[in-house]
């Protein structure tokens, strides 16, 4: 179990982490969600342990990680950190990035690893080409690639996929994920993309300036958003006064109503997504977003529900 107590963290006089108290279990994914800034990668490299925490303490099982000040060099060999820079050797091959980690006294054996390795990221026909030769997507899966070589307990992600189009995206996170899943690796994701973070993450950690500010599975924190900055990462929150109270709604949650209701909106345009439309509309002179199935033209006085 990974246990993280940091009271507080500073590059210079400004506190960039402050109050973070949490645990991990093993096997469990973490995803870190939260606006570029909030302190994301700083979590992620203190537990690595490149930055040292003044006031604060990291234990992974029994042992204390200690920081850059008590280790020559950074990092535990049952840690594996894969930075936004990806940290690759440009001048090798993407076979040998790889196999980095790898014993070179079992040459069949390393073989084998590095060949099941590129599979899983798709790089297979890349195996002799220079890193230095790669597109930024390519570089990243190659640097997802060499964090899993040599099984770590412990995976730390930082923006993973960031680089890495659409089409290969979904497929690599579901295969990535599930191996984790399957070999038991603790896994902490920094994220700025919700839809990862809903999706195969066992918790969300709602990061905003440096702290925690909502932590729950990623069903309840879509449901139950605390607020509106929470609620923004999962799409165009609404801000409605509704019996005098302010409630928060997302698109899905406001239907078009056949029938004449007390909310009653002008429709300004549709946005095609695909399997829906998101319409944009005005209510009582504030913009609101809603999904339909069709195109709903402009200037339409619209009836809507609140789904139950
Ligand atoms: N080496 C550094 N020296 C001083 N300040 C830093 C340093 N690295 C980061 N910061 C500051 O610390 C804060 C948190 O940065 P961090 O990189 O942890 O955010 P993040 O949430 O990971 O952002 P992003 O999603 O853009 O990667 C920011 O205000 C940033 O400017």
């Amino acid at each position: 179990m990974l246990k993280v107590n940091i009271d507080s963290f500073s590059y210079t006089e400004k506190t960039v982490l402050k109050n973070l108290n949490f645990s991990v279990e093993k096997g469990k994914h973490i995803s870190i969600l939260g606006e570029s800034g909030c302190g994301k990668s700083t979590l992620l490299k203190i537990i690595y342990g490149l930055l040292h925490v003044e006031h604060g303490s990291i234990f992974w099982k029994e042992q204390e990680l200690l920081g850059p000040d008590f280790n020559l060099v950074p990092g535990e060999p049952f840690i594996k950190y894969l930075a936004q820079d990806f940290d690759l050797m440009p001048f090798i091959s993407v076979g040998d990035n790889i196999g980095k980690h790898l014993s070179r006294r079992f040459m069949q054996h390393r073989k084998e690893r590095i060949a099941e390795l590129l599979e899983v990221v798709d790089m297979t026909a890349f195996a002799d080409v220079h890193v230095k030769l790669l597109s930024g997507g390519q570089k990243q899966r190659v640097a997802l690639a060499r964090a899993i070589a040599k099984e770590p307990e412990l995976l730390l992600l930082d923006e993973p996929f960031s680089h890495i189009d659409n089409f290969r995206r979904n497929a690599l996170r579901r295969n990535l994920y599930a191996y984790l899943k399957k070999e038991g690796i603790t896994c902490i994701t920094a994220t700025h993309d919700s839809e990862e973070a809903l999706s195969f993450s066992d918790e969300i950690k709602m990061m905003r300036d440096g702290t925690f500010i909502q932590t729950a599975t990623p069903e309840t924190l879509f449901q139950n958003p605390k607020d509106a900055y929470v609620a923004s990462f999962f799409g165009d929150v609404n801000s409605l006064e509704i019996d005098g109270k302010t409630r928060l709604l997302m698109p899905h949650q406001l239907v078009v109503s056949k029938t004449e209701t007390a909310i009653q909106a002008e429709v300004l345009k549709s946005y095609f997504k695909g399997s829906y439309y998101l319409v944009e509309a005005l209510l009582n002179s504030r913009k609101i977003y809603f999904n339909a199935s069709e195109d709903l033209g402009a200037n339409k006085k619209i009836f809507f529900k609140i789904k139950a």
